[in-house]
């Protein structure tokens, strides 16, 4: 375990700043990001009755609990909340993530059957008790790159592009060679192992490209370059409060001669088993809980920002401000709510208790542009001051004494004033605050395919039926009048 313990000199490959990392605690970034992941783990020592549970006479992560009834899902979303809180909901594949599916894969399972060569269930079900067992912290990647999205996987891969996607090269008694690249890993560089899958749009032709494995972080082949950093140690955290916290570090993943042993393949050679995995191993609708969770833990900060902010600048006798907090407050208490009845309004799927994907989904295409409704409140209302705060270290220089006249004023001291100013630009404006806000837009995909979904599966039939007769009886009404002509 690497995670938990914080040395991840197991042998990775990882790159930064275009050279190979040798020593982790030297960049700091990593040390940091690390810290704030391994509160996931600290968290279970300190509140263990919120944090973990007992079964079989030990103690898992509540995370990995099963859960069975409302209740649990409720007790579910404290601890992801709780664990969401440490990074105020900026840190999104922290461990609970991937491990809010686990917790049901067992039961699953059986969807994934048996291929010629390895049970593709039993490999599952052992992987998952492995995981929790040991409490592995898994990144997972499904996005291939961005090639050429109008050609399949295949034809691609025809022309000569190897890093499409990850494909099997070969296949061997005990296991497959795999050869490829995955597009964005968020956290990657941190994990102990990658859960490697696709998203459900290969083509009937992309079968080589069917595949759902898992794979150490050091395993031979496995290169993991990690994006340019957001955080800015040549200032303090006073400048940048947020930047200089919480990066979570996106990786592009390269997997060159791959080998993985047949135990740990849980889809191989189908394109159509591929593009079914996420949804019918469960992984989908668990991750999916813990995933709301922690979006709306952020929704919560930001709007409180937004909130401190009016008041501190003075702002909130302006109706306008008024309203626009208003309609900020009202969103949240409305993702609140239904996160609430995803919980109430779930089922019994496969012995687990599922929550309601209506709900969750409703929550996750509402987020992106809620989010960005808090975004431009912070920025309407720290306007043009939100750029006029000087570097932290002015305040210790020559115009000191100017600068603390200048910008204090009742509501606000000097220092209050710039902390607060530069929280709102590094979550508006930074790098940080932009990465930010492509996360919430895109970390679940394209909310276009949300919506495409939704109306679909919708249970409108309480409206139909009351249309139903508002039609007969207009129906009835028009047979009336015509006869009567
Ligand atoms: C900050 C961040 C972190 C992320 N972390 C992870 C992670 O940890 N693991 C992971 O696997 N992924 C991660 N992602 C990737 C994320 O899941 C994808 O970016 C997202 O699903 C959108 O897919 P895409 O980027 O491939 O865009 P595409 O699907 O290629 O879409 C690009 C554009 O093309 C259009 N388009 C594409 N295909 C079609 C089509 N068939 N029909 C109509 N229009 C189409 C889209 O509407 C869009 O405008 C992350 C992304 C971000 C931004």
């Amino acid at each position: 375990m690497t995670t938990k313990n914080g040395d991840l000199r197991d042998g990775r490959l990882v790159y930064f700043e275009g050279k190979k990392v040798e020593d982790f605690s030297s960049i700091r970034v990593f040390a940091d990001t690390l810290k704030v992941i391994q509160r996931y783990y600290e968290l279970q020592e300190e509140e263990p009755e919120v944090f973990t549970y007992e079964e079989g006479g030990k103690r898992y992560s509540r995370t990995f609990f099963t859960p069975k009834n409302a209740n649990d899902l409720a007790m579910k979303r404290k601890a992801y909340a709780r664990i969401a809180s440490v990074s105020y909901g900026m840190l999104g594949r922290t461990p609970d993530f991937i491990n809010a599916g686990v917790a049901i894969l067992e039961n699953y399972a059986e969807n994934l059957g048996v291929g010629e060569y390895t049970n593709f269930a039993e490999n599952i079900k052992n992987w998952a008790k492995m995981v929790k067992e040991e409490d592995l912290f898994v990144s997972h990647a499904l996005q291939n790159p961005q090639v050429d999205r109008s050609k399949t996987m295949n034809q691609l891969l025809k022309e000569g592009h190897e890093f499409a996607g990850v494909w099997v090269k070969e296949s061997y008694r005990d296991g497959i060679v795999v050869q490829g690249a995955k597009m964005v890993n968020t956290l990657a560089p941190l994990a102990d192992e990658l859960l490697v899958f696709n998203v459900p749009n290969l083509s009937p032709e992309d079968n080589k490209f069917g595949l759902a494995f898992s794979v150490p972080l050091a395993t031979k082949g496995v290169k993991v370059m990690t994006r340019k950093s957001s955080a800015k140690y040549d200032y303090s955290v006073a400048d940048y409060p947020l930047s200089n916290r919480f990066d979570e570090l996106d990786a592009f993943l390269i997997f060159e001669d791959v080998f993985i042993p047949w135990e740990r393949v849980f889809v191989f050679g189908s394109a159509k088993k591929s593009n079914q995995f996420f949804e019918k191993s469960g992984l989908f609708m668990h991750t999916a809980h813990q995933d709301e969770v922690r979006g709306v833990v952020k929704l919560e900060f930001v709007t409180a920002l937004a909130k401190r902010i009016a008041i501190s600048l003075g702002l909130t006798d302006f109706l306008r401000v008024q309203e626009m907090l208003g309609k900020l407050t009202r969103n949240l208490e409305l993702v609140r709510g239904t996160l609430h009845f995803a919980e109430v309004s779930g089922h019994e799927e496969f012995g687990v208790f599922t929550p309601n994907m209506q709900s969750l989904l409703a929550v996750r295409d509402s987020l992106p542009e809620m989010y960005d409704e808090v975004l431009s409140a912070i920025q309407e209302f720290s306007a043009g001051s939100i750029v006029g705060v000087p570097d932290v270290r002015d305040f210790a220089g020559e115009n000191a004494d100017s600068l603390e006249n200048a910008l204090s004023s009742p509501l606000l001291s000097a220092k209050e004033r710039t902390i607060l100013l530069n929280l709102a630009w590094d979550v508006t404006g930074e790098s940080f605050g932009q990465r930010q806000r492509a996360y919430e837009h895109l970390h679940g995909g394209n909310t276009m395919w949300i919506k495409v979904e939704h109306w679909q599966h919708e249970d409108l039939s309480f409206g139909e039926k009351m249309l139903k007769d508002a039609l007969n009886v207009a129906r009835t009404a028009f047979d009336e009048e015509v006869k009567g002509k």
